[in-house]
């Protein structure tokens, strides 16, 4: 029996405009598909010579990676490598008028206007322009609109946009046409036992992670003459060194590999123009700081003015603001959507369910969406759980009650955590279930339900969890199964789904009037100013990151520069009990001047009830 309330929107997500039934076409008919479908060159047309074979045509005598004929990333992407191509692939895979409502805030000295429309934006190159054809990137998201500009006219970048809104083409695009631009590429070194010096460096938090963004990152490059590379933990690092001896433009990376990859000599930092973080909040919470910290300001790592750096993502805790006035010179904040929240494309559920009662509750839902017919590769079900123990126990009771289903989490080994993603994506176990290691970037298109068995201890875990469904303009939904240890929660719960205007129980309201902090005993939320994220440089901030007034409590209520660590050596500025410390028109201080004569920039209130 369906619960009543899953049936209309689940329902709804598989009569979404699903293509139809994918048409199979054997393996040597592909690349004919692919060149029916595309008025493009593909890889049998001259065109504008950019073969990809060898170093036939393209660029000045350049060398192209892609020498074998069979690496054209665009007819079975790894990432979707057991799906079938279908006519389908002629469209787009975004649904880009879903976003069309999505405000932007950008601030910052001298904003590059932003574009509508990739033909606006003067890429350097013919084949990236190529290949965002060939992705079926028609029009801009929203980030993409602001970012692209920002990056491509050499400028540091904040950006901050929700889940799946496209955020590693945003800067992709930028570091390829600024490495073509530069003909840079040719400076690399190919020699297996040199010292790898890429032009550019993308850093993110899990391997899986950087396995997406590299196969995005080489489709962006096909037949430009870029050569990306990726290296992460939990796999030899032998054949990760060799494929760097043989060049590299662009790396992306893991922290901790490309640390120990530093420290045995085999790459060099000493030659970076371009720096991207991707989920760098996550790399935080991760403990990868220090490492970041290493990679960035003592690796060999040319300084803020001397390289351009992007940091990307969907939340920006307090943290993240540190980092990124350490890391970033003089940049742009872009903000799209309304930062830390998830998009409205997802319908969120949140059902209380004793912690005894979960599996009955998941059976329920299953058999339901299953008699609704979402099941299947086009209909993919994500399944968090708090444990690693938790989730190998739940995978094999799923498996025992008839639901083919695979687990991934931290103590399964590289191999086993990629044979458990792709047999998910290909819907051969449609049913996943994981721990926050799946939680962040994984894009997987036909994910349409996020089932919250634990739910998580902070609201922005939640958002970047249920960020792996309505994605690409696509409509999601989530369901949260909450108990009583989840009352931390509530609070921010309640507020995000009032924010994404959801149906909300009375229950849940009930238990977000009464319980006021979240689990480490402070709101981790991060909400911006009226629709979107918060620019630190423009003043007025307090230390909780909520940006609501505060009123000093006391005569010691105090205001310090955002970045200082120390902040013992800032005199407290007398405040007025009752003032409101956060409005720094009223207590003589500001972001560009104070009655110390420094100026703060960003800054932080202390003192305050
Ligand atoms: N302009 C576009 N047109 C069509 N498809 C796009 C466009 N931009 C991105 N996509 C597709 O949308 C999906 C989501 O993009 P991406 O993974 O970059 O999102 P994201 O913002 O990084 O998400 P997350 O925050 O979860 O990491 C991908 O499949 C990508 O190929």
């Amino acid at each position: 029996m369906s619960p009543p309330w899953f049936t209309d929107s689940a329902a709804g997500l598989n009569r979404s405009g699903r293509p139809a039934q994918p048409t199979y076409l054997p393996r040597f008919r592909r690349d004919e598909n692919i060149m029916i479908n595309t008025t493009h060159r593909g890889r049998g047309g001259g065109g504008d010579g950019r073969r990809g074979r060898g170093r036939r045509g393209g660029r000045s005598g350049g060398y192209f990676h892609d020498e074998n004929p069979n690496n054209f990333p665009f007819d079975i992407p790894q990432k979707f490598s057991e799906l079938e191509i279908t006519q389908e692939e002629n469209a787009s895979k975004m649904n880009a008028t879903a976003y069309d409502d999505t405000p932007v805030e950008a601030s910052g000295a001298n904003i590059p206007p932003p574009v509508t429309s990739f033909s606006e934006i003067c890429f350097s190159s013919p084949a990236l322009i190529e290949n965002i054809k060939r992705c079926k990137y028609l029009k801009p998201t929203p980030i993409q609109r602001y970012a692209i500009p920002v990056a491509m006219a050499g400028r540091d970048l904040m950006a901050c946009a929700q889940t799946g809104s496209g955020k590693t083409a945003a800067f992709c695009f930028p570091i390829i046409s600024g490495i073509l631009m530069a003909n840079q590429k040719y400076k690399r070194f190919s020699n297996p036992h040199s010292i790898a010096c890429p032009l550019a460096l993308i850093l993110a938090p899990t391997r899986e992670l950087s396995c997406q963004i590299y196969e995005e990152a080489k489709k962006f490059s096909y037949q430009t003459g870029v050569k990306v590379v990726v290296a992460y933990g939990g796999a030899p690092i032998f054949q990760q060194l060799r494929n760097l001896g043989n060049g590299v433009d662009i790396l992306v990376a893991t922290p901790g590999r490309l640390v120990d990859m530093i420290e045995r000599e085999r790459v060099s930092l000493k030659n970076i123009k371009y720096l991207a973080l991707d989920e760098a909040d996550r790399m935080l919470d991760m403990g990868f700081e220090p490492q970041v910290r290493r990679i960035v300001q003592q690796m060999e790592m040319p300084p803020p003015c001397a390289r351009q750096t992007l940091l990307f993502s969907a939340t920006f805790p307090n943290e993240i603001q540190r980092l990124a006035s350490d890391f970033l010179s003089n940049y742009i904040f872009v903000a799209a959507g309304k930062v830390g929240s998830s998009t409205d494309l997802i319908v969120q559920r949140v059902e209380f369910v004793p912690d005894m009662d979960k599996r009955d509750y998941l059976m329920n839902l299953l058999h339901a969406q299953k008699s609704n017919g979402i099941t299947g590769k086009d209909a993919l079900t994500l399944v968090f759980v708090e444990t690693k123990k938790g989730a190998d126990m739940l995978e094999r009771w799923l498996c025992r009650k008839g639901f083919p289903s695979t687990a991934i989490h931290g103590d399964k080994v590289q191999m086993e955590r990629e044979r458990a993603l792709r047999s998910f994506r290909n819907g051969l176990t449609p049913i996943l279930v994981a721990t926050d290691v799946a939680a962040r970037g994984l894009d997987i298109s036909n994910v349409a339900h996020v089932i919250n068995f634990d739910l998580p201890k902070v609201i922005d875990d939640y958002v970047h969890r249920i960020g792996r469904t309505g994605r690409a303009g696509k409509s999601g939904l989530a369901t949260a199964f909450f108990s009583e240890k989840n009352a931390p929660l509530a609070k921010d719960l309640f507020e995000l789904m009032k924010d994404t205007n959801q149906e909300i129980p009375t229950w849940l309201k009930e238990y977000a009037e009464t319980t006021h902090m979240s689990a480490n005993g402070k709101s981790k939320r991060f909400v911006g100013n009226k629709f979107s994220g918060y620019d630190y440089r423009s003043g007025n901030v307090d230390g909780d990151g909520d940006f609501s007034s505060h009123y000093a409590n006391s005569t010691t209520a105090s205001v310090y520069p955002f970045s200082a660590s120390d902040t013992s050596q800032f005199a407290p500025c007398a405040i007025p009990v009752g003032a409101d410390v956060t409005d720094f028109s009223n207590n003589s201080i500001d972001a560009g001047s104070n009655s110390y004569g420094y100026d703060y920039g960003s800054v932080v209130a202390t003192g305050w009830d």
